[in-house]
């Protein structure tokens, strides 16, 4: 039997990875079988999250026992076909003949090799772009870069460096900055240097008062030279995760004034937040954007929030729509889960941002091979200057307090995949707000009234606005979609459980049905609905049609709209693809926060859990942490990196 056709035999391909293969077959029979899998691996790549796929590895990809060609007969097979182009440089497109390109190591569909460089490209542009005011390169060092761009300050000098018009204001703004080693100063320093900046730690650190902070001193530095203040864009990947950045901008800015900061300079700052989809502006049907590298968007400085969630394609057209002479600033936490849709274009990112001379002090490089490092470590020094112009700086002390929560030890623990650790924190109790069910893997067994009460009382509501904050209070969170600790089974028997409820908002048979209270998870990208994968619903009854004892049809699904206080209504049988929420896995939770997270993993291991997947779960807590594990599955997620094929880091880092 050919690859082909064990691999689709075996059910490991999708229909449209054999569909893509089998064309090619039809128009050149004559095709190496090789060839014809490794294109149908590509298309799977890219569905599990990769940029291309990666043939001295098959078996990341598909793991089963199957007897793969050896790396080179594979290359060879793949380096001779008609229908797998190998560009002489990395930054020249691709011929449009060739649906497959072989480079760096992986095998791409040429779209998404397209999207790399194009993105590899963009960010260079960027970062190329020179500072407002440059500044002159420090006596006795050669600022240059190693590309011949313009001179770059050393690293780590940038809060030394603030021009001296803006000193004071920057000593107001960052009273620790004069004693030295403040990260926050110097990333808002370094936003004056540079126009492609990266600021990553984890949840409190301190990401988007930095922010506001850096963006107060880049007003002031344009009044100051007589020029209008910048126009300024916040913007995230999810509606929810702009509107939690929008607001810890505005209580950023409200700590402003204790430190003496004149109001006027704040009231450039942008109070609200935006989706990246709305800030391209959605085209209905279409994945294009209005905006693009021939009408860019109308801004100084693009903030991103949420960066690892970002996926190639996206980020791709983002960057190429930020304007000549912008500065692109993005901002997130780099030990979370990389994106659902393919790329993990943060990793990428970092990973070519530290300097592989530079000491690191911490995370080494997610899994092997081609996989991009997680990056990760404090403020890396270089010990020379990078070729790729843009500027990381890593913020790794923690800042918020919760009196009810105290999960950041365990936080540290998942995060270095120190398990002995992280099942002592558990077991000890002594974390306040977290709770270890050890084997216990059934919390709608175990803790059934306190969840369902919490469910029922969404039902008590029939505000929308209300209903959508109240929903955030409590979440299941899931590693895996399927099997019996997957969230489409929790789902089902959450329906059934509210169904069988008094007051209960579910109906008498629950599958399928729409019925006050219930949550949805939208599961596709709708341009036309401005509905987006992730996004959160809920379904209320109009106020007359509370009363009545059947779903009548005045039930609508509430979804966030731009202001929180006015959700938008949909007709349930008109929404685009979409599940139950009351479980969702903690790829979906991501970019967002809940006041009780109950995270359940698998009983069996799974190939998807991964120390980014338990970290992430867990840091998605504001007041309550409750972990159903087994103290086996939890090793194994663990030990695991969540990796990501992808040549960004070589194109960053090329140039090419
Ligand atoms: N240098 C500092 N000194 C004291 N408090 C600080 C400092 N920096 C941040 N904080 C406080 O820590 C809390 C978290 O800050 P912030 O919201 O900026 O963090 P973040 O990294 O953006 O968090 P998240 O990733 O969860 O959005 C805020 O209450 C903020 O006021």
């Amino acid at each position: 039997m050919t690859l082909l056709s064990t691999l689709h035999r075996s059910g490991h391909l999708r229909t449209l990875d054999h569909a893509l293969a089998e064309s090619l077959r039809r128009l050149d029979p004559d095709t190496p079988d090789a060839v014809l899998a490794a294109a149908a691996l590509a298309s799977l790549a890219v569905a599990a999250g990769h940029a291309g796929f990666d043939p001295a590895q098959p078996q990341q990809l598909v793991d089963a026992p199957i007897d793969w060609p050896s790396h080179e007969t594979w290359h060879q097979a793949l380096a001779s076909s008609r229908w797998v182009a190998r560009p002489d440089a990395g930054d020249t497109e691709s011929p449009a003949d060739a649906p497959l390109v072989l480079e760096h190591g992986l095998l791409y569909l040429r779209r998404y090799r397209e999207y790399e460089r194009r993105l590899a490209s963009g960010l260079r542009r960027i970062g190329d772009s020179a500072p407002a005011a440059p500044l002159p390169p420090p006596a006795g060092e050669d600022a240059r870069r190693a590309d011949g761009g313009p001179p770059a300050p050393p690293a780590g000098d940038e809060a030394a460096q603030v021009p001296t018009p803006l000193a004071n204001l920057f000593a107001q703004l960052f009273p620790q900055a004069a004693t030295g080693g403040d990260l926050q100063a110097q990333a808002a320093a370094a936003a004056l240097h540079h126009h492609l900046l990266l600021v990553t730690g984890g949840p409190g650190t301190g990401k988007t008062t930095t922010i506001t902070r850096m963006l107060v001193l880049l007003v002031a530095q344009a009044l100051q030279a007589g020029g209008a203040p910048p126009r300024i864009a916040l913007a995230a990947p999810t509606g929810r995760a702009a509107e939690r950045m929008a607001e810890s901008v505005r209580n950023a800015v409200q700590t402003l004034s204790a430190l003496g900061i004149d109001p006027a300079l704040a009231s450039h700052l942008p109070t609200t937040g935006t989706t990246l989809h709305r800030l391209l502006g959605t085209i209905p049907d279409r994945p294009d954007f209005r905006h693009h590298a021939d009408n860019p968007l109308p801004f100084d400085v693009v903030v991103v929030d949420e960066a690892s969630m970002i996926d190639l394609p996206l980020m791709a057209k983002l960057v190429e729509a930020v304007p000549d002479g912008a500065r692109l600033v993005l901002l997130g936490d780099p030990d979370q889960l990389p994106s659902v849709e393919a790329g993990d274009v943060l990793a990428g990112i970092l990973a070519a941002a530290s300097n592989p001379r530079a000491t690191s002090d911490t995370s080494p490089a997610r899994g092997g091979g081609r996989a991009e490092g997680a990056g990760g470590g404090a403020l890396r020094p270089a010990a020379h200057a990078p070729t790729f112009p843009v500027r990381h700086i890593h913020l790794a002390r923690g800042y918020r307090q919760s009196a009810a929560l105290d999960v950041a030890p365990l936080a540290t623990a998942v995060r270095s995949g120190d398990a002995d650790r992280a099942l002592a924190l558990l077991r000890s109790g002594q974390l306040s707000g977290v709770h270890f069910h050890e084997g216990d893997t059934d919390p709608l067994q175990s803790h059934r009234d306190h969840l369902l009460a919490h469910w029922t009382a969404l039902a008590d509501t029939t505000d929308p606005a209300e209903a959508l904050a109240r929903a955030n209070r409590l979440r299941i969170l899931t590693a895996v979609r399927e099997g019996p600790q997957g969230a489409r089974s929790l789902n089902a028997r959450i329906e059934e459980l509210l169904a069988g409820t008094r007051r209960g908002a579910g109906p008498a048979s629950a599958a399928g049905r729409y019925f006050h209270g219930r949550l949805l998870l939208i599961t596709e990208n709708s341009y036309r609905h401005r509905l987006f994968n992730g996004d959160i619903g809920i379904c209320l009854r109009s106020e007359a049609g509370t009363a009545a004892h059947d779903d009548s049809g005045s039930l609508m699904a509430w979804f966030p709209g731009d202001d929180p206080h006015n959700p938008r209504p949909f007709h349930p049988a008109a929404l685009p693809a979409h599940d139950s929420a009351f479980a969702m896995t903690v790829h979906k939770a991501q970019g967002s926060e809940f006041g009780e997270v109950w995270l359940v993993l698998p009983e069996r291991p799974n190939r998807v859990l991964s120390r980014e997947l338990v970290y992430t779960g867990l840091t998605r807590a504001r007041d309550a942490l409750h972990l159903h594990a087994s103290a086996a599955i939890l090793k194994d997620a663990l030990a695991r990196h969540a990796t990501r094929w992808s040549g960004l880091r070589q194109r960053l880092s090329l140039g090419a």
